[in-house]
């Protein structure tokens, strides 16, 4: 007889849309609107509310978007509608300091989620200690973790862990991984840090693989799986929160999501809000394809609309020469190039 392996597994599910969702938003999120979404989540019985500028703290700024309601408001007025879940707030050393930490724990966040490119866990290692000593539940980003083979992210993940960090995400910021992508890494993270550290998974819709991508990580040993309501996030979005509670409920493992809920809070919390519906195109297509980080679309689709070149050819053009994660200035500069044939794609 064969035994079904999969039954007995259980993940938490955490909600990025008023975080990752901002990207779709141009950062344009009202307290009225964080209030009604952590409602409608919590009443869900989502455990992890993320709520930051969608560059994490300090985000806002002119590189990145400014943001129309300053994050600490936003974070307090999700804060005080909460009623079980926890808040969290993330940020990439550089672009957010210890001191914006201080100032949203003082703001009563409590999950600190720490970013950074997959190779460079090492800018980290401060933040963490300092969350720690915050009493804050730490979650490590490792971003664009298809660059990294598993055993580099893997090592990369043992530096995060012995800084303090409780759960180490495999974060597919450019939507560009595809199933046993996904396993053979969240499988080396798990085998690394045994009980150190959890392993999670951030997936994103450019190659419409979050969800896949998702079921593939918890089966390998993920315990923390992000999500946004309708998809609202970066690039072609992120894998739908509604989506993995009912897909998890189906194939047995476990979320204590109420699947209902979570499907109400897309359909009528999150879609009168949103000005912006993500969509696999040809732009955000372009960015799992060439393997792009998915908050550089609308940044390319502004400078498309400038400089007349199309955005997924500018998008194509930044996987070809690797940009990452704070190099949107070198979105223009392909953008110019491109327009004036000094850069032939
Ligand atoms: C701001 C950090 C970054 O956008 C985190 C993330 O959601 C990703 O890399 O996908
Ligand atoms: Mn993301």
């Amino acid at each position: 007889m064969t035994m079904s392996t999969h039954t007995e597994l259980s993940v938490r599910l955490t909600d990025t849309t008023l975080r990752d969702g901002s990207h779709a938003m141009s950062h344009k999120f009202t307290e009225e609107h964080v209030r009604s979404v952590v409602r409608a989540l919590d009443d869900a019985k989502v455990e992890i509310i993320e709520v930051t500028h969608g560059d994490g703290l300090g985000g806002s700024s002119f590189n990145y978007g400014f943001s129309l309601t300053p994050e600490l408001d936003l974070v307090r007025a999700a804060v005080d509608e909460a009623r079980n879940a926890k808040i969290a707030v993330l940020m990439l050393p550089g672009l957010g300091t210890i001191h914006d930490l201080n100032q949203a724990h003082e703001a009563g966040a409590s999950v600190a989620r720490i970013a950074t490119h997959s190779t460079e866990a090492d800018v980290s290692i401060q933040h963490f200690q300092h969350a720690r000593k915050l009493g804050m539940e730490t979650v490590g980003f490792l971003m664009l973790s298809h660059r990294a083979t598993p055993e580099k992210l893997a090592e990369q993940a043992r530096i995060m862990a012995d800084a303090g960090c409780q759960c180490v995400y495999v974060v597919d910021s450019a939507g560009a991984l595809i199933l046993d992508d996904v396993s053979d890494r969240v499988s080396a993270l798990v085998a690394e840090l045994g009980n150190d550290a959890q392993v999670g998974f951030h997936g994103h819709q450019n190659l419409s693989f979050g969800v896949a991508n998702s079921v593939y990580a918890a089966r390998a040993g993920a315990k923390q799986i992000d999500g946004t309501l309708l998809a609202l996030g970066a690039g072609a979005g992120n894998s739908p929160t509604e989506v993995l509670a009912a897909a998890f409920e189906r194939i047995g493992i476990h979320t204590g999501v109420d699947v209902h809920g979570v499907m109400a809070a897309a359909e009528d919390v999150v879609k009168p809000i949103i000005t912006r519906m993500p969509i696999m195109d040809r732009a955000s297509i372009m960015q799992g394809y060439a393997g792009v980080y998915s908050s550089f679309l609308i940044h390319a689709e502004r400078a498309a609309e400038r400089y007349g070149v199309p955005a997924w050819q500018i998008l194509e053009e930044i996987g070809k020469a690797g940009y990452v994660g704070g190099q949107e200035d070198m979105i223009v500069d392909v953008a110019v190039q491109l327009a004036s044939g000094a850069r032939v794609a």
